[in-house]
């Protein structure tokens, strides 16, 4: 699983401080509270919430990481000296291990092309390719217990609850041994993305998303002539109407989730075959690039916690706030160009509600 995925990095910043629990959208925030802070309430109020945010961002590699943290954090613990400052933390991503099964999502609407792409990924590039459709019509014809259920949600293009697909999916994968999938059709709506996150988020990196993008009457027009020879009870035009609707209500709201997270590849489904592989194969590149440096580097993101947003924009106004900034893109730019993808440290003042949104759920998730 990609970004901030299992990890979480919080220190207590010197003694006698205690902790403060800030609830925010969809997220549980942990603060050290500094005792300065805490003495400025009468004694039976409650601890003061953080409001403002003060964040840096920035991906260095693997060597650096430790040493960085602590040297961060030293920094971090002479900022909560200032007036108004609560606490601070620092999250690290955890990378993949190396032996971390590769998954690509593949999805597109109805007859976009998945599985023709698919099939010619698998002869060249070794991946193995699982299509959740194809596993659930298996499920079906093997006479599972839940195969009327199935055969249901096929005939009306409704999403079958993931339980049952996850764990097609989970099985297929352990059986082929394989390292690297392309999961076809899957996960089509929230809740085969929950499911997901909860069964497979620790056992598979879902290193990219290939998107096939093609217009519905160009999808339709294939889905009807398929429909003459694939004996599929969904290949109809009242089947193909419902199979788009859902598609377009539960469907592309995922493709936007991980486009959120920077992970999708939109290619032109329309075009002939050979050119729309012409372009997987280029996403397909851009894909194990990406990959590669996410298993070699870590974003690290300090949050250091005020009262209120006049306080952080002070200090960083502030000659020492000045001189916190700069030594933190100075030593960003002092670990060598290979272990990091960019000298550039991202800062900004957020609001606590919104700081750690940019994240993701999942990403958050297993930092509490
Ligand atoms: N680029 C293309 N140009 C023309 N026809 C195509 C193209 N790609 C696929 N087809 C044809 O369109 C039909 C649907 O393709 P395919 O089965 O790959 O789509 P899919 O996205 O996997 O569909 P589904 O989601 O319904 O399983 C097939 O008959 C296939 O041969
Ligand atoms: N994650 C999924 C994938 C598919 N389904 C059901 O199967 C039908 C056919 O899917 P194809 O990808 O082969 O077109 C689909 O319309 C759904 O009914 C599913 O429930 N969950």
């Amino acid at each position: 699983m990609s970004g901030f995925t299992s990890r979480r990095f919080l220190r207590r910043l010197g003694g006698g401080l205690s902790m403060l629990s800030v609830a925010s959208a969809g997220a549980y925030v942990s603060a050290a509270m500094h005792p300065a802070a805490a003495q400025q309430k009468a004694p039976d109020s409650k601890p003061a919430l953080a409001k403002a945010v003060y964040e840096q961002q920035l991906t260095i590699g693997q060597p650096h990481v430790t040493a960085f943290c602590e040297w961060l954090l030293a920094g971090c613990a002479d900022a909560l000296k200032q007036p108004g400052f609560m606490g601070a933390k620092l999250l690290r991503s955890t990378p993949p291990a190396a032996n971390t099964p590769l998954v690509l999502f593949v999805l597109g609407g109805p007859g976009a092309g998945k599985g023709t792409q698919c099939a010619r990924i698998v002869a060249e590039h070794g991946y193995i390719h699982l299509s959740a459709g194809d596993l659930l019509r298996a499920a079906r014809q093997a006479g599972s217990s839940e195969g009327q259920l199935i055969d249901e949600y096929i005939r009306e293009g409704r999403i079958v609850p993931v339980e049952i697909t996850v764990a097609l999916l989970r099985k297929a994968m352990a059986a082929s041994g394989g390292s690297r999938f392309l999961i076809d059709g899957f996960p089509r709506n929230g809740d085969n993305l929950a499911g997901w996150h909860s069964q497979m988020g620790e056992v598979a990196h879902v290193g990219g998303v290939l998107m096939y993008d093609c217009a519905e009457a160009v999808m339709e027009a294939r889905l009807l002539e398929r429909g003459k020879t694939s004996g599929r009870a969904d290949d109809n035009a009242a089947a193909i109407k419902k199979r788009f609707a859902t598609y377009r209500a539960e469907t592309m709201p995922v493709v936007g989730y991980y486009a959120q997270l920077g992970l999708v590849h939109t290619i032109d489904g329309s075009q002939p075959v050979e050119d729309v592989y012409d372009k997987t194969q280029q996403a397909l590149a851009a894909v194990h690039k990406a990959d590669a440096l996410r298993r070699a580097q870590v974003q690290v993101v300090a949050h250091l916690y005020a009262a209120d947003r006049a306080s952080l924009e002070r200090w960083l106004a502030s000659p020492a706030g000045k001189a916190h900034e700069a030594a933190v893109r100075e030593r960003a730019a002092s670990m060598d160009g290979a272990s990091r993808a960019s000298g550039a440290v991202r800062s900004r003042v957020l609001d606590v509600s919104t700081s750690l949104k940019p994240y993701g759920l999942d990403s958050l998730r297993a930092f509490d």
